[in-house]
Protein backbone atom coordinates (compact mmCIF):
# COMPACT_ATOMS: atom_id res chain seq x y z
CA UNK A 1 0.00 0.00 0.00
CA UNK A 2 1.43 3.29 -1.13
CA UNK A 3 1.17 6.37 1.82
CA UNK A 4 0.05 9.64 1.90
CA UNK A 5 3.16 11.48 0.65
CA UNK A 6 3.98 8.90 -2.02
CA UNK A 7 0.48 9.00 -3.44
CA UNK A 8 0.65 13.12 -3.55
CA UNK A 9 3.80 13.20 -5.43
CA UNK A 10 2.45 10.73 -7.87
CA UNK A 11 -0.78 12.82 -8.29
CA UNK A 12 0.48 16.20 -8.31
CA UNK A 13 3.11 15.35 -10.61
CA UNK A 14 0.60 14.50 -13.25
CA UNK A 15 -2.46 17.27 -12.24
CA UNK A 16 -0.62 20.06 -10.72
CA UNK A 17 0.01 21.41 -7.01
CA UNK A 18 -3.56 22.24 -6.43
CA UNK A 19 -5.92 21.94 -3.73
CA UNK A 20 -9.36 23.03 -4.21
CA UNK A 21 -11.27 24.03 -1.50
CA UNK A 22 -14.78 22.56 -1.01
CA UNK A 23 -16.49 25.68 1.66
CA UNK A 24 -20.03 25.53 0.94
CA UNK A 25 -20.57 29.15 2.31
CA UNK A 26 -24.30 30.27 2.49
CA UNK A 27 -23.02 33.33 -0.08
CA UNK A 28 -21.90 30.55 -2.68
CA UNK A 29 -24.86 28.48 -2.63
CA UNK A 30 -26.94 32.15 -2.96
CA UNK A 31 -24.97 32.46 -6.38
CA UNK A 32 -25.21 29.59 -7.54
CA UNK A 33 -29.09 29.76 -7.04
CA UNK A 34 -29.33 26.95 -4.59
CA UNK A 35 -31.06 27.18 -1.14
CA UNK A 36 -29.55 27.58 1.65
CA UNK A 37 -30.43 23.49 2.91
CA UNK A 38 -29.05 20.16 2.54
CA UNK A 39 -29.90 19.89 -0.79
CA UNK A 40 -28.57 22.80 -1.76
CA UNK A 41 -24.96 22.14 0.06
CA UNK A 42 -25.02 18.58 -1.74
CA UNK A 43 -25.31 20.05 -5.22
CA UNK A 44 -22.60 22.81 -4.40
CA UNK A 45 -20.12 20.34 -3.09
CA UNK A 46 -20.73 17.15 -5.65
CA UNK A 47 -21.05 20.05 -8.67
CA UNK A 48 -17.54 21.08 -7.35
CA UNK A 49 -16.19 17.37 -7.76
CA UNK A 50 -18.27 16.20 -10.79
CA UNK A 51 -16.25 19.32 -13.01
CA UNK A 52 -12.64 18.97 -11.72
CA UNK A 53 -12.64 15.64 -9.79
CA UNK A 54 -10.28 14.01 -12.28
CA UNK A 55 -8.13 17.76 -12.64
CA UNK A 56 -7.23 18.67 -10.12
CA UNK A 57 -4.75 16.40 -7.32
CA UNK A 58 -6.40 17.26 -3.87
CA UNK A 59 -10.04 18.64 -2.50
CA UNK A 60 -10.09 19.49 1.08
CA UNK A 61 -14.10 19.76 2.26
CA UNK A 62 -13.95 22.56 5.34
CA UNK A 63 -15.98 20.20 7.94
CA UNK A 64 -17.53 23.43 9.23
CA UNK A 65 -20.02 23.96 6.41
CA UNK A 66 -21.45 20.02 6.37
CA UNK A 67 -22.15 20.23 10.19
CA UNK A 68 -24.15 22.93 9.49
CA UNK A 69 -26.49 20.89 8.49
CA UNK A 70 -26.66 18.28 11.36
CA UNK A 71 -26.29 14.33 10.69
CA UNK A 72 -27.73 15.14 6.83
CA UNK A 73 -24.60 17.24 6.61
CA UNK A 74 -22.22 14.95 7.33
CA UNK A 75 -24.06 12.33 5.26
CA UNK A 76 -23.33 14.59 2.72
CA UNK A 77 -20.04 15.04 3.81
CA UNK A 78 -19.85 11.29 3.05
CA UNK A 79 -20.65 11.23 -0.21
CA UNK A 80 -18.41 14.13 -1.09
CA UNK A 81 -15.20 11.92 0.42
CA UNK A 82 -16.63 9.05 -1.67
CA UNK A 83 -16.91 11.08 -5.05
CA UNK A 84 -13.22 12.39 -4.39
CA UNK A 85 -11.97 8.54 -3.67
CA UNK A 86 -13.97 7.35 -6.97
CA UNK A 87 -12.39 10.79 -9.52
CA UNK A 88 -8.88 9.24 -7.82
CA UNK A 89 -7.75 12.30 -6.37
CA UNK A 90 -7.06 12.94 -2.70
CA UNK A 91 -9.30 14.18 0.47
CA UNK A 92 -7.47 16.45 3.18
CA UNK A 93 -10.88 16.79 5.47
CA UNK A 94 -10.19 20.36 7.24
CA UNK A 95 -11.43 19.54 10.87
CA UNK A 96 -8.96 21.27 12.58
CA UNK A 97 -9.02 18.88 15.31
CA UNK A 98 -6.56 18.78 18.70
CA UNK A 99 -7.54 17.20 22.04
CA UNK A 100 -6.06 15.73 24.75
CA UNK A 101 -4.52 12.21 23.38
CA UNK A 102 -7.66 9.69 24.99
CA UNK A 103 -9.84 11.93 23.34
CA UNK A 104 -8.18 12.23 20.33
CA UNK A 105 -7.94 8.81 19.79
CA UNK A 106 -11.84 9.09 19.01
CA UNK A 107 -10.81 11.59 16.12
CA UNK A 108 -8.22 9.68 14.64
CA UNK A 109 -10.35 6.78 13.98
CA UNK A 110 -13.35 9.07 12.79
CA UNK A 111 -11.13 10.41 10.25
CA UNK A 112 -8.03 7.79 9.31
CA UNK A 113 -9.49 4.44 10.17
CA UNK A 114 -10.19 2.49 7.06
CA UNK A 115 -13.35 1.19 7.82
CA UNK A 116 -14.62 4.88 8.74
CA UNK A 117 -17.31 5.95 6.43
CA UNK A 118 -15.80 9.58 7.34
CA UNK A 119 -12.37 8.66 6.25
CA UNK A 120 -10.28 10.92 4.52
CA UNK A 121 -6.52 10.63 2.52
CA UNK A 122 -5.20 13.24 5.23
CA UNK A 123 -6.97 15.46 7.67
CA UNK A 124 -5.77 19.10 9.58
CA UNK A 125 -4.61 19.01 13.20
CA UNK A 126 -4.24 21.69 15.66
CA UNK A 127 -1.37 21.10 17.67
CA UNK A 128 -1.92 23.64 20.45
CA UNK A 129 -2.81 21.05 22.91
CA UNK A 130 0.95 19.90 22.69
CA UNK A 131 2.60 18.21 19.82
CA UNK A 132 2.71 14.83 21.68
CA UNK A 133 -1.47 15.09 22.43
CA UNK A 134 -1.72 14.38 18.33
CA UNK A 135 -0.28 10.97 18.86
CA UNK A 136 -3.19 8.22 18.47
CA UNK A 137 -3.51 10.39 15.08
CA UNK A 138 0.19 10.16 13.82
CA UNK A 139 0.24 6.35 14.95
CA UNK A 140 -2.96 5.56 13.10
CA UNK A 141 -1.97 7.92 10.04
CA UNK A 142 1.02 5.92 9.67
CA UNK A 143 -0.76 1.82 9.75
CA UNK A 144 -3.23 3.31 7.71
CA UNK A 145 -1.09 5.10 5.23
CA UNK A 146 -2.66 8.63 5.73
CA UNK A 147 -1.53 11.85 6.12
CA UNK A 148 -2.15 14.97 8.81
CA UNK A 149 -1.34 18.56 8.10
CA UNK A 150 -0.38 20.39 11.74
CA UNK A 151 -1.18 24.12 11.73
CA UNK A 152 2.07 25.58 12.27
CA UNK A 153 0.94 29.29 10.71
CA UNK A 154 -2.28 30.02 9.93
CA UNK A 155 -3.49 32.35 7.54
CA UNK A 156 -5.83 34.80 9.89
CA UNK A 157 -4.19 37.87 11.14
CA UNK A 158 -4.51 36.88 15.00
CA UNK A 159 -2.90 33.39 14.27
CA UNK A 160 0.38 34.79 15.48
CA UNK A 161 -0.64 36.04 19.05
CA UNK A 162 0.05 32.11 19.65
CA UNK A 163 2.27 30.77 16.84
CA UNK A 164 4.38 33.47 16.84
CA UNK A 165 5.25 34.00 20.66
CA UNK A 166 8.59 32.73 21.47
CA UNK A 167 9.98 30.25 24.22
CA UNK A 168 12.07 30.88 26.45
CA UNK A 169 15.15 29.94 24.28
CA UNK A 170 13.82 32.53 21.92
CA UNK A 171 12.09 29.96 19.27
CA UNK A 172 8.60 30.95 18.09
CA UNK A 173 5.93 28.37 18.80
CA UNK A 174 5.71 27.94 15.13
CA UNK A 175 9.10 26.84 14.62
CA UNK A 176 8.56 24.37 17.42
CA UNK A 177 5.76 22.30 15.36
CA UNK A 178 7.49 22.56 11.88
CA UNK A 179 11.09 21.03 14.19
CA UNK A 180 8.52 18.05 15.77
CA UNK A 181 7.24 17.57 12.57
CA UNK A 182 10.11 17.42 10.44
CA UNK A 183 11.48 15.34 13.23
CA UNK A 184 8.57 12.45 13.37
CA UNK A 185 8.64 12.28 9.58
CA UNK A 186 12.65 11.62 9.91
CA UNK A 187 11.55 8.58 12.78
CA UNK A 188 9.16 7.25 10.65
CA UNK A 189 10.50 7.20 7.17
CA UNK A 190 6.81 7.73 6.15
CA UNK A 191 6.48 11.26 5.55
CA UNK A 192 2.92 11.72 6.84
CA UNK A 193 3.16 14.88 8.29
CA UNK A 194 2.77 18.03 6.56
CA UNK A 195 2.27 21.76 8.12
CA UNK A 196 -0.08 24.78 7.24
CA UNK A 197 1.37 27.93 6.46
CA UNK A 198 -0.86 30.26 5.34
CA UNK A 199 0.08 32.34 2.21
CA UNK A 200 -0.99 35.87 3.08
CA UNK A 201 2.13 36.63 5.30
CA UNK A 202 5.24 38.38 3.62
CA UNK A 203 7.10 36.64 6.68
CA UNK A 204 5.64 33.65 8.26
CA UNK A 205 7.55 33.91 10.99
CA UNK A 206 8.71 30.15 10.75
CA UNK A 207 11.74 28.58 8.68
CA UNK A 208 10.27 25.83 6.56
CA UNK A 209 13.42 25.16 4.29
CA UNK A 210 14.83 22.34 5.82
CA UNK A 211 10.85 20.83 6.01
CA UNK A 212 10.62 17.56 5.06
CA UNK A 213 6.96 16.86 3.83
CA UNK A 214 4.15 18.36 2.14
CA UNK A 215 3.16 22.70 3.05
CA UNK A 216 -0.50 23.02 2.55
CA UNK A 217 -0.87 26.70 1.52
CA UNK A 218 -4.09 27.80 2.55
CA UNK A 219 -5.33 31.70 1.79
CA UNK A 220 -4.45 32.16 -2.37
CA UNK A 221 -7.72 34.54 -3.50
CA UNK A 222 -10.02 35.23 -0.96
CA UNK A 223 -7.69 36.17 1.52
CA UNK A 224 -5.26 37.98 -0.67
CA UNK A 225 -2.65 34.93 -1.24
CA UNK A 226 -1.12 34.85 -4.63
CA UNK A 227 0.25 32.05 -6.45
CA UNK A 228 2.90 34.03 -8.02
CA UNK A 229 3.50 35.56 -4.15
CA UNK A 230 4.82 32.13 -2.94
CA UNK A 231 8.46 31.63 -4.20
CA UNK A 232 9.41 35.06 -2.18
CA UNK A 233 7.41 33.81 1.18
CA UNK A 234 8.76 30.22 0.85
CA UNK A 235 12.31 30.46 -1.17
CA UNK A 236 13.17 27.01 -2.36
CA UNK A 237 10.34 25.08 -0.46
CA UNK A 238 7.95 26.23 -3.08
CA UNK A 239 8.37 22.81 -4.57
CA UNK A 240 6.63 21.34 -1.39
CA UNK A 241 4.29 23.57 -1.46
CA UNK A 242 0.46 22.70 -1.73
CA UNK A 243 -1.62 25.99 -2.53
CA UNK A 244 -5.18 25.56 -1.66
CA UNK A 245 -8.57 27.69 -2.69
CA UNK A 246 -11.83 27.53 -1.97
CA UNK A 247 -13.50 30.80 -2.88
CA UNK A 248 -11.61 31.62 -5.70
CA UNK A 249 -12.47 28.33 -7.17
CA UNK A 250 -15.72 28.23 -6.47
CA UNK A 251 -16.82 31.44 -7.59
CA UNK A 252 -16.20 30.25 -11.20
CA UNK A 253 -19.20 27.77 -10.78
CA UNK A 254 -21.77 26.74 -10.82
CA UNK A 255 -21.03 25.85 -14.52
CA UNK A 256 -18.52 22.97 -15.59
CA UNK A 257 -17.37 25.17 -17.62
CA UNK A 258 -15.91 28.13 -15.17
CA UNK A 259 -15.10 25.66 -12.41
CA UNK A 260 -12.48 24.78 -14.66
CA UNK A 261 -11.22 27.82 -15.92
CA UNK A 262 -10.74 29.12 -12.24
CA UNK A 263 -9.00 25.91 -11.45
CA UNK A 264 -6.79 26.74 -14.72
CA UNK A 265 -6.31 30.11 -13.60
CA UNK A 266 -4.57 29.39 -10.69
CA UNK A 267 -2.66 26.28 -11.71
CA UNK A 268 -1.73 27.49 -14.91
CA UNK A 269 0.44 30.22 -12.85
O1 LIG B 1 -6.44 24.44 7.45
C1 LIG B 1 -6.88 25.19 6.55
O2 LIG B 1 -7.21 24.74 5.47
C2 LIG B 1 -6.84 26.64 6.78
C3 LIG B 1 -5.80 27.09 7.57
C4 LIG B 1 -5.53 28.47 7.59
O3 LIG B 1 -4.55 28.91 8.16
N1 LIG B 1 -6.35 29.30 6.92
C5 LIG B 1 -7.43 28.88 6.21
O4 LIG B 1 -8.11 29.71 5.57
N2 LIG B 1 -7.73 27.54 6.19
C6 LIG B 1 -8.96 27.05 5.52
O5 LIG B 1 -8.82 27.24 4.12
C7 LIG B 1 -10.05 27.69 3.55
C8 LIG B 1 -9.82 29.05 2.94
O6 LIG B 1 -10.91 29.42 2.13
P1 LIG B 1 -10.80 30.58 1.04
O7 LIG B 1 -10.33 31.78 1.77
O8 LIG B 1 -12.19 30.68 0.53
O9 LIG B 1 -9.84 30.10 -0.01
C9 LIG B 1 -11.08 27.68 4.68
O10 LIG B 1 -11.75 26.44 4.64
C10 LIG B 1 -10.25 27.78 5.92
O11 LIG B 1 -10.86 27.14 7.03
Amino acid sequence: MSNYAERLRALTAQRGALCVGIDPHPQILEAWSLADDVKGLEACARTVVAALGEKAAVFKPQSAFYEVYGSEGIAVLERVLDDIRQAGALSILDVKRGDIGSTMAGYARAYLAEDSSLRADAITLSPYLGFESLRPAIDLAHQTGRGIYLLARTSNPEGGDVQLARTERGTSVSQLMVDAAAAENERSGQYALGLVVGGTHADPGCDVSAFNGSILVPGIGAQGGTIEGLRGIFGDAVDRLLPSASRQIMQGGPSAQGLQDALAGLVGR
